[in-house]
């Protein structure tokens, strides 16, 4: 049994690394009580709240918090057209807040996501496992068995390559969950007991040519390096699909960091993740991509872009006549999947007018 660590006050509040370079994105629609048990670990940065569903609806964020607040209708006025491509009644909505973030690093949390213990009963502040993750090299082109090598007490084991060991830039770190795992509606259904009460100490690098499931509930990310990928795709209201957007985004950002050269790493921190989801409404939401990802994976795992995509932006804007071409004969659906990852990039452009930081670093 797992349970959270509800009483965080007494948590060593250690220096916030990246104070000024990191934001923190919560997709919500609901109100953020939830901040109070991460307040030694988030108060120190600036939050970005988007909030979804009814834009009348006044969200509650607890005080002492430093944030900036977006809903439907702000989404509308600063995007204007644009905004067809930010999703409405799904948690894809988190990725506008990607957009209107200055700074180099995101960090995007789910509201009902509390903060978990390590098996020594210690509050695990996630934030800081993250920026650890980013700061510190991948390793994609050859596995090391003992995991992260730059992890205190950790390195590369005998017959690791030396040339290899510099590693590459860490573009994503996707962390894990106890209690409430992310299952797809089916096997939440066939299994809605379970709970991960597994706690493994790793972080590895997702070899390169690996696709994974990235689940967007404890996600950070370097956003110079990849942001202009990260977008969550078309769910929710008026969609066929839904519960794919961060799957979507995986997908797409790991064949554009197989493609640069960037690192992607899976494992710790692990949060605390409180709530199922209602399985019924999931499978309702994922049927249709429970079939379609048979065909989709095989496209990503395809995926060869041109030399000259040298930019994450192109290789986005790449990927999408890809999608139309190879995908819209699944259904119409990719093909406005495939127009929205356009005009995502127009408005991603838009907002971020200037520096290399918003034109996708040279590989
Ligand atoms: O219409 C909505 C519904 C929810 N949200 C906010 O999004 C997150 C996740 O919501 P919730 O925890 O209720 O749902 P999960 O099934 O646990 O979410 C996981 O599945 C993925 C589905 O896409 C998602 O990436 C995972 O996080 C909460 O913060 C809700 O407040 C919303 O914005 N709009
Ligand atoms: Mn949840």
């Amino acid at each position: 049994m797992v349970e959270p660590a509800t009483d965080t006050k007494s948590a060593v509040r250690t220096v916030a690394l990246l104070k000024d370079e990191l934001d923190i994105v919560i997709p919500t629609i609901r109100n953020l009580d939830f901040l109070e048990m991460w307040r030694p670990f988030f108060e120190p940065y600036h939050l970005i709240i988007v909030q979804d569903g009814d834009p009348t609806k006044t969200i509650k964020v607890p005080d002492g918090f430093d944030y900036e607040l977006y809903n439907r209708n702000d989404i509308n006025k600063i995007l204007g057209p644009k905004a067809s491509c930010i999703s409405f009644k799904d948690s894809a909505c988190r990725c506008f807040g990607y957009m209107v973030s200055k700074k180099k690093y995101i960090f995007t949390i789910d509201d009902d996501c509390f903060v978990a213990k390590d098996p020594s009963g210690k509050a695990i502040n996630a934030l800081e496992q993250h920026i650890k993750n980013l700061l510190c090299p991948s390793t994609p082109f050859f596995f090391n068995t003992l995991y992260d090598p730059f992890r205190e007490g950790a390195d590369f084991v005998r017959g690791y390559p030396f040339s290899l060991r510099e590693g590459v830039p860490t573009a994503v770190s996707h962390g894990l969950w106890l209690n409430i795992p992310d299952y797809d509606a089916p096997t939440q259904l066939v299994k809605p007991l379970e709970r991960n009460t597994r706690y493994v100490d790793a972080v590895m690098t997702i070899p390169k040519g690996t696709l994974f499931p990235m689940c967007g509930m404890n996600l950070a990310f370097h956003r110079e390096l990849i942001g202009p990928a990260m977008y969550f795709g078309l769910m929710g209201d008026g969609q066929p699909i839904g519960r794919y957007d961060d799957m979507w985004a995986g997908w797409c950002i790991k064949v554009i960091c197989d493609h640069l050269g960037l690192g992607v790493k899976t494992g710790l921190p692990y949060i605390y993740h409180s709530k199922a989801s209602n399985p019924f409404v999931n499978l309702r939401k994922e049927y249709k991509g429970i079939f379609w990802q048979e065909e989709i994976i095989p496209f990503f795992q395809a995926v060869s872009l041109p030399k000259d995509c040298t930019t994450v932006q192109k290789c986005y804007i790449e990927l999408a006549k890809m999608v139309k071409d190879k995908l819209g004969k699944i259904d119409p659906y990719f093909d406005k999947l495939a127009d929205a990852m356009v005009t995502w990039i127009d408005a991603w452009d838009e907002l971020n007018p200037t520096g290399a930081a918003n034109k996708g670093k040279k590989a």
